[in-house]
């Protein structure tokens, strides 16, 4: 694995240079882990780091507002990003970057244990979520049982965790439900494999196709 920084660069500069941020962008040469494909769209120009610029692109691409993009900007990048700073990298803190390679360091508590710590899914908790609070129907969750899971969640002194994991729910719920209120099993799936949010872009690139067809 070392020594091949040349081969990611593609550049010709010489090789004695840093490979900073290109040493960064490596973990898309391995097998990522479903959390690192969770937030990998969020690294918009994949180099292995997302900047607030680019967790605000993100979040405008998969339909959400100016006012939720940019906040999301500011806490997910404030509140994750120093967490996943690789030990002897050399950054600017305050450009509030967040590490893909280590992004399982931003784990928080008060979650529903399915990725565990190294950011693997964990198949058998994903199946308690709804074995547990769908009630209503054994493939979806409706706001009330949603509100129902994250009280469950909720760890004593954990305001910061509880907060993360509310607000992640409550995000995916209001761009997902379904018009009778339904959160489905399979999107709740697609979350964790991290393919949603490509789906969701493809999905509003094509509605704004069609209505400039109009
Ligand atoms: C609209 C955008 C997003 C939605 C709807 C969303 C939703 C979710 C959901 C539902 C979970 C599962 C929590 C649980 O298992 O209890 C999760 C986990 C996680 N997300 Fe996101 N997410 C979004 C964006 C992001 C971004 C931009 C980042 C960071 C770059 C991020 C980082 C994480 C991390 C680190 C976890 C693991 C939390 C844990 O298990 O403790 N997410 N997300
Ligand atoms: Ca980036």
């Amino acid at each position: 694995m070392a020594g091949k920084a040349a081969d990611t660069t593609g550049s010709s500069k010489n090789n004695t240079a840093e490979p900073a941020a290109a040493s960064m962008a490596d973990v898309y040469n391995g097998e990522l882990t479903p959390l690192q494909r969770h937030v990998a769209f969020f690294d918009r120009n994949k180099d292995g780091i997302i900047y607030p610029a680019e967790t605000y692109q993100g979040f405008r691409a998969i339909g959400c507002g100016v006012a939720l993009s940019a906040a999301a900007a500011v806490f997910v990048n404030g509140g994750l990003g120093p967490k996943t700073i690789p030990e002897n990298e050399k950054t600017v803190a305050f450009k509030l970057p967040i590490y893909v390679k280590n992004i399982h360091k931003g784990k928080h508590g008060s979650d529903s244990g399915v990725y565990d710590s190294n950011g693997r899914f964990v198949p058998e908790k994903f199946e308690e979520i709804f074995k547990k609070h769908a009630h209503t129907r054994p493939d979806a969750l409706t706001g009330k049982e949603l509100q129902e899971m994250l009280q469950k969640n909720r760890e004593p002194k954990d305001l910061k965790g509880w907060l993360g994991g509310f607000t992640e729910w409550k995000v995916l719920y209001s761009l997902c439900k379904d018009k009778d209120g339904f959160l489905h099993k399979d999107t709740v799936r697609a979350v964790y494999d991290g393919s949603l949010f490509e789906r969701l872009e493809q999905e509003r690139k094509s509605k704004k196709e069609s209505s400039k067809k109009k």
